[in-house]
């Protein structure tokens, strides 16, 4: 028999998960799974929840909640040798990662593809000695997404980053920094530089158009310092997932950052928080495995055939 632990947060997006709590264990339970529960108290608790599920060799952790909870659970998880897999139910308002390994949004077809689908090894970033699973990025910019209160965010999803984007567009300024990737070196005036693993990111789906799951690459986009009308232009232009055609917008693929400045420069890990400049990026090839869709992972997961 197979073990797993389901980590939800009782407050996130709907708050809905509790209702359902029962037939979620039922499903795993007929799906050979021996399960048992831990609802999160507060910020962090999901970390602790998760490590413990890894001192006591869960076979699967659930994580039933938004982004927060899935970053608060990798992070619990990903210092391991011997790692869970990885289930998600997505219950947050915005669920970036779940969209971009297209996990069905509702909890009853989630829990059927974490009993039937199929399991997926993918990349994870690790910042300095925190982990990251959809983007890391800088720059007076990148403070929109956790300014975003909840409430507006409740309300009008994805949207609110766009809304609160458009508020600070006025106050955010350029700042001078040092990005060394790979082998390559950018040194200049950013408006933002970001470090993508998955193509969807703050609501927008498009923001990292070609990003691999599990080709051990962070896709690494940096915008040079620009006027306001540009900034207009560029924020426009991805929502289509046209910006990588602006000028003032660089695109490169890379292992390793490392990127350090003379100001203080705030750095947003998976939308949170996450400290300040100096960093070191690495990426974590195939470091997570994570249950997907059998549709997504024959259409998105490369496999050694295909050539990675
Ligand atoms: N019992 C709790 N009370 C208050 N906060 C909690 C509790 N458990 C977890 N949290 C915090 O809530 C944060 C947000 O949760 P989560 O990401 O699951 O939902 P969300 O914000 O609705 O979703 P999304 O990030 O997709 O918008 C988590 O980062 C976690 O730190």
């Amino acid at each position: 028999m197979k073990t797993a632990r389901i980590i939800y947060n009782p407050t996130s997006g709907r708050e809905a998960f509790k209702e359902s709590l029962a037939e979620v264990l039922e499903r795993l339970e007929v799906g050979g799974y021996i399960t048992s529960t831990h609802a999160t108290t507060c910020a962090g608790d999901a970390t602790h929840a998760a490590a413990k599920a890894c001192d006591l060799g869960f076979d699967l952790i659930v994580a039933a909640g938004g982004d927060g909870t899935v970053n608060e659970v990798v992070n619990g998880m990903a210092a391991y040798d011997e790692r869970p897999a990885l289930g998600i139910i997505p219950m947050g308002t915005v669920n970036d990662f779940a969209k971009a390994l297209h996990i069905p949004p509702t909890i009853d077809e989630a829990v059927e593809m974490i009993v039937s689908g199929r399991s997926a090894r993918i990349d994870i970033g690790r910042m300095n000695s925190k982990y990251f699973i959809n983007i890391a990025g800088g720059g007076k910019i990148t403070e929109v997404s956790y300014e975003a209160p909840s409430k507006l965010k409740s309300i009008i999803g994805p949207l609110a980053y766009y809304v609160k984007g458009i508020e600070m567009l006025p106050k955010i300024r350029s700042t001078n920094v040092k990005i060394e990737y790979d082998d390559n070196v950018f040194e200049g005036k950013v408006m933002l530089f970001m470090l993508g693993l998955t193509n969807s990111i703050g609501g927008f789906e498009k923001l990292v158009p070609d990003a691999r799951l599990n080709d051990g690459k962070f896709t690494l986009i940096i915008v040079e310092e620009a006027s306001l009308a540009e900034i207009g232009h560029i924020m426009t232009l991805a929502t289509r997932g046209e910006h990588l055609k602006h000028p003032k917008v660089h695109f490169f693929k890379a292992e390793e950052v490392d990127i350090s400045s003379f100001e203080e420069v705030h750095l947003n890990l998976d939308g949170e928080f996450g400290g300040v400049l100096p960093a070191h990026f690495i990426n974590l090839k195939e470091h997570l495995e994570v249950r997907v869709p059998t549709s997504f992972y024959e259409e998105y997961i490369l496999t050694d055939e295909e050539g990675q």
